[in-house]
């Protein structure tokens, strides 16, 4: 029977693995079935002659139609469009919290008028200044104002009031694809295929915004309610102009030059592209240690091992992208994402497909209603919102 997920939110630096693992979507991926809310095959390795449905169709025409115009349609397929050119918090009924993060909360909304379901990021405004966190916060509202794509979260509009801040974004219903990789231990091949094509068609798309994401790891990749990739939590992207030296993201899943203070760029997250398919694959990251300073010390030493059952094709991708020199990173040279694209693993990905989402979702997430929280865990509800600000603190999100 499947349940849903309970997706223990783990903040970085601190990863570990949930606590409650109820349910079980789908079973582990070593010869078991799936449940009927998953259409992946069970125990798919990549001379499986019977290529599970969520694999991919073969195409060497690269049709010349716009990536663009691609995903902005796909993008409208997947989400509700308000219907307002302006929205109020007012229009807005609160539901319930379905997520926490350091510096706030994000509650389910249903709009008054219409009944279409949001996701409103909820930050005190107090916490946010005295966690120091306010250049993120703009920088979040400031780089996801900007994109439009089907594989990230979209935000419609900001509001604030005394105590806090708001976001009002698109509703991601499926939860977090952590839960779903925890639960099931390791991902297929091809599932874990699918994933990282779509995150990579999302990461083509933000760097050719001029942003680099710097957080990319399962806790912030959400599913949308047909199985897609859903990027989330931007507080860590950047609009690069050149190199940028802030440390951000979590432990496992930071490249060498970000530890070593040489800046980084777009290359740190072509790096966490490959140590997400290295976790996808193998169930924990590839670089570990008891506490943070040993896994940087894991990272710089850049021991690298593959179990043996892991798929050649994806263990070249893997170790490419892990490129210590990020002049020799793939992503990082002169064809940019092309690179990643025509990688040997990516072979059967119809990269046009994917975009337009004509590509079936290994998992589809349980639903049974549009505002279904199921696949999110229960929080207690603060109705208070945290402290109050001063003026000084409020000036500082005078124009948000
Ligand atoms: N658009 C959304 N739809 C559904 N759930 C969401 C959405 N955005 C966030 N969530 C849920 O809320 C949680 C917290 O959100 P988010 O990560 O954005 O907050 P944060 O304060 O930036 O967190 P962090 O401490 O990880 O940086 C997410 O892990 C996710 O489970």
């Amino acid at each position: 029977m499947p349940i849903s997920p309970s997706s223990s939110h783990v903040h970085a630096p601190n990863r570990s693995i949930p606590m409650v693992l109820l349910f079980c979507r789908f079973e582990s991926t070593e010869g078991t079935a799936m449940s009927s809310s998953t259409s992946a095959c069970s125990g798919e390795e990549e001379d499986c002659s019977n290529e599970c449905s969520a694999s991919f169709t073969f195409d060497t025409n690269n049709n010349n139609r716009r990536d663009e115009e691609l995903a902005e349609e796909a993008h409208l397929k997947l989400s509700i469009t308000p219907t307002y050119d302006k929205f109020s918090l007012e229009q807005l009924t609160r539901l319930v919290t379905i997520g926490k993060g350091t510096f706030g909360r994000v509650e389910l909304a249903r709009d008054k008028i219409n009944g279409a379901h949001y996701a409103l990021k909820v930050l005190n405004i107090k916490r946010v200044v005295d966690t120091r966190q306010v250049d993120h916060v703009h920088s979040e509202k400031k780089v996801l104002l900007k994109l439009k794509h089907p594989f990230i979260v979209r935000l419609y509009a900001c509001e604030k009031d005394n105590k806090c801040l708001y976001m009002i974004m698109e509703y991601v219903p499926g939860g977090e694809m952590f839960s779903y990789l925890r639960a099931s231990r390791t991902f297929t091949n091809s599932m874990a295929r699918f994933y990282a094509a779509e995150i990579a068609l999302a990461l083509e798309y933000i760097h050719s915004q001029g942003i680099v994401y710097r957080d990319l790891k399962p806790e912030n990749l959400m599913l949308s309610k047909d199985g897609h990739v859903k990027m989330a939590d931007f507080g860590f992207a950047k609009e690069l102009r050149d190199r940028t030296y802030t440390i951000c993201g979590t432990p496992d899943y930071l490249a060498p030059e970000s530890l070593s203070s040489k800046g980084h760029n777009k290359g740190v997250d072509w790096w966490a592209l490959g140590i997400l398919i290295y976790e996808m694959m193998v169930g924990k990251p590839p670089f570990r240690g008891k506490n943070t300073a040993e896994i940087y010390d894991a990272i710089l030493e850049h021991k690298l091992k593959f179990p043996r059952s892991f798929n050649l094709a994806a263990k070249d991708l893997v170790k490419k992208l892990l490129e210590v020199d990020r002049t020799q990173r793939l992503g990082c040279m002169k064809n940019g994402a092309q690179d990643v694209k025509e990688h040997k693993w990516f072979e059967k990905v119809n990269w046009e497909d994917l975009l337009a989402l004509r590509v079936e979702p290994p998992i589809i997430p349980t639903l049974y209603h549009p505002g279904d929280t199921g696949n999110f865990d229960e929080y207690e509800e603060d109705n208070g919102m945290g402290p109050v600000c001063g003026q000084r603190e409020r000036d500082l999100f005078a124009e948000w």
